[in-house]
């Protein structure tokens, strides 16, 4: 947004309290990810496969961690603080309070400006479980500054933070269990959502689905918690509980911006409660992406750097869960869809009949496709490298493509993402196949000369 701003020639301030590059590149997607990929390698090794012996992986921790640092050193010079100052932002490293509806405070400075926008991300949320604040724990914060592996991880949680680690850490060695209240990946179509819980199962991270933690306890190294169906003792704990939106302390009652459920309370362009104010990002309290936040930052500087206000749209927002098979969607899941109308069609396309999934050794993966009147609705892949073949379906929805087009599209041969045009054929295959107007039609054509 700063970067933007400044490039289009706005005078732009960007003030920062903590590490430049935020949440995502310090604590979230960029450490999970290069975590993720270590992880994958001791996987692979281990398990071989198609005529490869796997062998037990010799997994140097601190090795992995500093693949992890040299990631986030290899990416943090797009966010620093010269970056921005090459670009003519002034960038303030203090924490930022609204003194008044038109004026900031940071560092004992005072900004006042045409326009502000709050970008102040989330934090962990901390839930009120007994003995949790006399236990020692770790959040996404703390798990990326791990110096040794952990015995036995318990991740309270088996959202995408959850079960993004729960994984990984399986993989490097730990010994993983899951304790979840409700269900695992619950935002997700269940029957995607399986696919992958199947595939952490199968590598023995421990899932307890409809298992609240009742009580905590514990000292460094040893960890309880209490569950009605028994008590899981572990050497580490990780709340990866969801996330709340950082609103506290920047004096918005001051600027007249009201909040909804601890976020930023925004209209359709992000604009707050204050005219002057926007929010964008996970303060916004419309999900919790990077590449979200990197749209409502578009939204936000077309119309405040060239007048030109555009709504926010959500229905062609991708998200991905990086587990293995990974999960990926866009658009509306089937329950969401049939919430809304009867009429829509459900394509299942399993990936276990595409050639490339055949000569991979793949079994396990799924598409699932809603349609309605012949456009695409959502599309939701369970597959090895699904968040890269969600990128079709973005653009489908993004555009407002018809399923035709899909359907017309070429792809390469053998690929994992040809399971998308099959889906789409298979939409038209009653169409043309068995229709007596087509067969009625190609006797008349084969009749002439
Ligand atoms: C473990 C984990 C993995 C994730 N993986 C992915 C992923 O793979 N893909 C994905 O799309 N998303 C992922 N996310 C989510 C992603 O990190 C967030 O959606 C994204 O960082 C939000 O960007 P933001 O700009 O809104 O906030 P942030 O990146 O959190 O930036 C907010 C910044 O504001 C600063 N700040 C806060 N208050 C003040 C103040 N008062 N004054 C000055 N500065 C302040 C903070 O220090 C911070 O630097 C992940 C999150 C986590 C925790
Ligand atoms: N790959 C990605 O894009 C990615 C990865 C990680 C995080 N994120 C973003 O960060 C957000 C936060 O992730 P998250 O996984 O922390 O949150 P989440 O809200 O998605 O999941 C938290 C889970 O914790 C469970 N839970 C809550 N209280 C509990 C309790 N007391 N005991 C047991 N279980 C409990 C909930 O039922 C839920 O399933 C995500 O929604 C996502 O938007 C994105």
């Amino acid at each position: 947004m700063a970067s933007g701003a400044a490039q289009m020639g706005a005078r732009v301030v960007l003030i920062e309290a903590d590490k430049m590059g935020g949440d995502c590149l310090n604590s979230g997607c960029v450490p999970s990810k290069a975590l993720i990929a270590a992880a994958q390698r001791a996987h692979t090794f281990r398990h071989g496969g198609l005529g490869t012996a796997g062998s037990a992986p010799q997994v140097d921790f601190p090795a992995v961690m500093a693949h992890v640092r040299a990631t986030i050193a290899a990416i943090a010079p797009h966010d620093s603080q010269e970056r921005f100052e090459g670009l003519g932002v002034r960038v303030i490293r203090a924490r930022a309070r609204f003194a008044s509806d038109r004026e900031i405070e940071a560092g004992g400075q005072q900004i006042r400006a045409r326009r502000f926008v709050i970008a102040t991300g989330s934090r962990p949320a901390i839930p009120p479980i007994p003995g949790l604040a006399n236990t020692p724990y770790l959040t996404n914060e703390t798990i990326f500054g791990l110096d040794a592996l952990p015995r036995h991880l318990i991740v309270l949680g088996g959202g995408p933070i959850g079960i993004e680690l729960a994984q990984a850490f399986r993989r490097l060695g730990a010994e993983v269990t899951v304790i979840e209240a409700a269900s695992a990946l619950g935002r997700e179509d269940p029957d995607l959502a399986q696919v992958a819980l199947a595939g952490l199962r199968a590598e023995g991270v421990e899932i307890r689905e409809k298992a609240p933690a009742l009580e905590i306890c514990g000292s460094a190294g040893a960890v309880e918690v209490k569950t009605e169906a028994g008590t899981i003792r572990g050497s580490h704990l990780l709340v990866a509980t969801g996330r709340t939106p950082a609103t506290e302390d920047l004096g918005l009652d001051h600027a007249g911006i009201e909040t909804h459920d601890g976020a930023v309370k925004v209209d359709a362009h992000l604009r707050s409660s204050n005219r002057r104010v926007y929010a964008v990002g996970d303060v916004a309290g419309r999900g919790q992406f990077t590449h979200l936040a990197g749209y409502h930052a578009g939204i936000v500087l077309r119309a405040l750097a060239l007048g030109l206000p555009a709504r926010l749209r959500s229905d062609h927002i991708p998200r991905v869960t990086y587990s293995d098979p990974e999960i990926a969607q866009v658009g509306l899941t089937e329950a969401e869809a049939r919430a809304l109308w009867p009429d829509i069609e459900v394509i299942r396309t399993p990936l276990a009949g595409n050639d490339r999934a055949r000569a991979e050794g793949i079994d396990a993966g799924l598409l699932k496709l809603v349609i309605r009147r012949g456009r695409p609705l959502g599309a939701g892949i369970a597959a090895p490298g699904a968040g890269e073949m969600i990128a079709f379906w973005a653009l489908a929805l993004a555009a407002r493509h018809k399923l035709s087009a899909i359907a017309g599209t070429v792809l390469p041969y053998p690929t994992l993402s040809e399971i998308s045009k099959s889906a789409a054929g298979t939409y038209f295959s009653p169409k043309l196949f068995a229709n007596p107007w087509i067969e009625r039609m190609v006797r008349l054509v084969q009749r002439l000369p």
